[in-house]
């Protein structure tokens, strides 16, 4: 039995599993795959899409496919911070609330003023924030400092040379890389490429995943629920998670325990999908519909050190690559995160395809893992100290807690005690946050 103990590190886990090494279960059955291994191979099964160019509004959530480079400055021309008076330092210098400096008033420049004449030595043109500067002005006096004269202007402020004007090119002089091939387009990106005049940007098209969920004993639902029936609630949850990682995901739902059925329903998305991605029937029992269909069809079936989310399948049907996912919830889900999503997120062309992880300070119960298995734990991680409590227990039913949770804690498979105060890696899957309080505290 490996402990960790307050103090030790994580770290030492993968020295003792290696990368590829089996874990062997007893004699009769076959080895567990490890984790990173099943990831490679799913990781294996998909492409990054086609390249296209969307408008900037169809863009949000995607993934740059090229870098993007500033052809104008930005600012494009020199301008007014403030709505003021335009006017030379020198002209105002010595200016204070009780000794105005007065100057007749020029010009007037809202902002898109199409026409803007220099500034006359001893004048002031009024003008809007955004407006062109005149050339000759070197500074701008907010309207507050003055009198507000539209004829004649009484300036009580003696600003320095360049105050409240905004120079051409001081947040993107032209030739930079603004946005880099492999980063996400959210709403900050899209504001710049909009600024710098970009109706449309190269991007990766979402990849489109069918979320296929088998069982006969699933309900719509809304829909009452008979003797040994439970309401579906894979489906929802995996295109909700294939969205968020930038997918497009179709549902095709209630998918009975018939390997005719199972053809049937999949067939019409085989032209069009990127990736079919089942849930349920993958493990040992008599009707094990998804593996029964898809294990003679280039799909293999394995169990992966991992818990939950031991028994998984992957391969290609009919050229679609297919990851299968065991049914249970918990397991469904957390599967997804780990084999399901970084794979996604690179055939959608994003640079950073991981969930930030962290190191955080198991508070609470200690906890047990099974031996040789990489297990997962639903957590609560407290972002300002740093600590992580378990949430609920192992079982991979047990959904709310899921729901409740906002990481993953992640257990090494040598790893069968992790006792309080020990550190433990976390990923951090957004979702609930705890605020306020200490460790112990909610
Ligand atoms: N003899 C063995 N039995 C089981 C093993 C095993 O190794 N030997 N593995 C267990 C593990 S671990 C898991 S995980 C599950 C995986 O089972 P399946 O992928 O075959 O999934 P099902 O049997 O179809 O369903 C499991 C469970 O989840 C519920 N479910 C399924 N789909 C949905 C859905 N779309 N929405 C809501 N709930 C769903 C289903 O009703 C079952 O309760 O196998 C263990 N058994
Ligand atoms: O591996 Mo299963 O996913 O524990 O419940």
């Amino acid at each position: 039995m490996a402990r960790v103990s307050p103090g030790e590190s994580r770290g030492r886990s993968h020295r003792h599993a290696g990368h590829h090494d089996r874990v062997a279960q007893d004699n009769r059955t076959p080895p567990l795959v490890p984790v990173e291994e099943h990831q490679e191979h799913v990781a294996s099964l998909l492409r990054p899409t086609e390249v296209t160019r969307s408008p900037l509004e169809e863009c949000a959530g995607l993934a740059m496919a090229r870098d993007l480079v500033a052809s104008i400055p930005l600012p494009p021309f020199r301008n007014s911070a403030m709505d003021g008076y335009a006017v030379r330092s020198v002209d105002v210098a010595g200016a204070s609330p009780d000794r105005p400096v007065r100057l007749p008033v020029t010009a007037d420049l809202p902002a898109g003023a199409p026409e803007v004449l220099p500034l006359a030595v001893g004048s002031a043109q009024r003008i809007m924030t955004g407006a062109p500067l005149p050339l000759g002005a070197d500074c701008v006096v907010p309207v507050e400092h003055t009198d507000g004269g539209t004829r004649e202007v009484a300036i009580g402020l003696a600003p320095e040379e360049g105050r409240h004007v905004r120079r051409a090119g001081e947040d993107v002089p032209a030739g930079t890389t603004v946005l880099r091939r492999g980063s996400e387009l959210g709403p900050a990106q899209l504001g710049l490429a909009s600024a710098l005049g970009f109706a449309e940007l190269p991007v990766r098209r979402r990849p489109r995943v069918v979320v296929l969920s088998t069982g006969s004993e699933l309900v719509e639902p809304g829909e009452p629920l008979g003797l040994g029936q439970i309401y579906e609630s894979n489906a929802v949850m995996l295109v909700t998670a294939v969205r968020e990682a930038g997918g497009h995901a179709t549902a095709v739902r209630f998918v009975p325990d018939d390997v005719g059925a199972l053809h049937e329903a999949v067939r019409p998305h085989l032209a069009d999908a990127d990736l079919l991605l089942t849930t349920g029937g993958v493990s040992a029992g008599a009707y094990e519909v998804v593996k029964d269909a898809l294990a003679g069809e280039g799909v293999t079936f394995t169990k992966v050190a991992m818990q939950p989310g031991m028994p998984q399948g992957s391969g290609r049907y009919r050229g679609v690559p297919v990851v299968a996912l065991p049914g249970n919830p918990v397991s469904a889900l957390v599967s997804f995160e780990v084999f399901v999503r970084p794979a996604l997120r690179r055939a959608a062309g994003f640079d950073v395809t991981d969930r930030p992880r962290s190191r955080a300070v198991l508070e609470g119960a200690a906890l047990s893992s099974p031996s040789g298995k990489r297990q997962y734990r639903r957590g609560s991680y407290h972002l300002e100290t740093g600590a992580v409590r378990v949430v609920g227990a192992a079982g991979s039913h047990l959904l709310s807690a899921l729901a409740e949770s906002n990481c993953l804690v992640e257990i090494a498979p040598e790893v069968t005690v992790v006792e309080p105060d020990t550190p433990v890696e976390v990923l951090l899957l957004g979702g609930p946050s705890r605020t306020g309080g200490g460790p112990g505290e909610n």
